[in-house]
């Protein structure tokens, strides 16, 4: 079975994420996202809320799994029974560390790290250029599916 993972923070998940992983989706037996704990930040949703959010917003595609996981990417991967890595590549300035995480991680394990462009659309997309937009008042449903908007607002606009 082939699998490949899709690593992130997802805090939360746009339609730029779903977009690379839902072509992963056609490409692989299996899709794991894998969403990052990180510890020294303190997200918008916790980790938790991410992954319900994620789960959600990947059940129709029937070959995405969602988990969480911290320390080495290639551990998850390993642990995971995944050899590959997507990535999706917003533009020119997302390439430069990329590359040197997917050199690191071939070096450290073998783990492969494919790169796919971002879909034109969502190429300026980032979650927190989304989480900006809607804090101050601004339209974010071309970006997130709506669920994932509606509790943008209910977070960001309470306080
Ligand atoms: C374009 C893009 C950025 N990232 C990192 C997202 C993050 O760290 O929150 C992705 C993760 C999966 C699929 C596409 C992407």
């Amino acid at each position: 079975m082939r699998r490949a993972v899709c690593p992130g923070s997802f805090d939360p998940v746009t339609n730029g994420h779903l977009d690379i992983v839902g072509r992963a989706s056609r490409l692989f037996d299996e899709v794991i996202v894998g969403v990052l704990i990180n510890h020294s930040k303190t997200g918008l949703f916790t980790v938790e809320e991410r992954i319900e959010m994620l789960r959600q917003a990947t059940a129709s595609y029937g070959n995405v799994r969602v988990e969480s996981f911290h320390g080495l990417l290639v551990d998850f991967c390993r642990a995971q029974g995944a050899a590959v890595v997507i990535k999706g590549l917003r533009a020119v300035s997302d390439f430069d560390y990329e590359l040197q995480m997917a050199q690191m991680n071939i070096g450290l394990s073998g783990v492969e790290t494919l790169f796919m462009p971002t879909n034109p659309l969502y190429s300026f997309l980032s979650s927190s250029l989304v989480k900006d937009v809607v804090k101050w008042g601004g339209d974010a449903s071309s970006y997130v599916p709506d669920f994932v908007g509606e509790r943008l607002v209910t977070r960001l606009r309470q306080n």
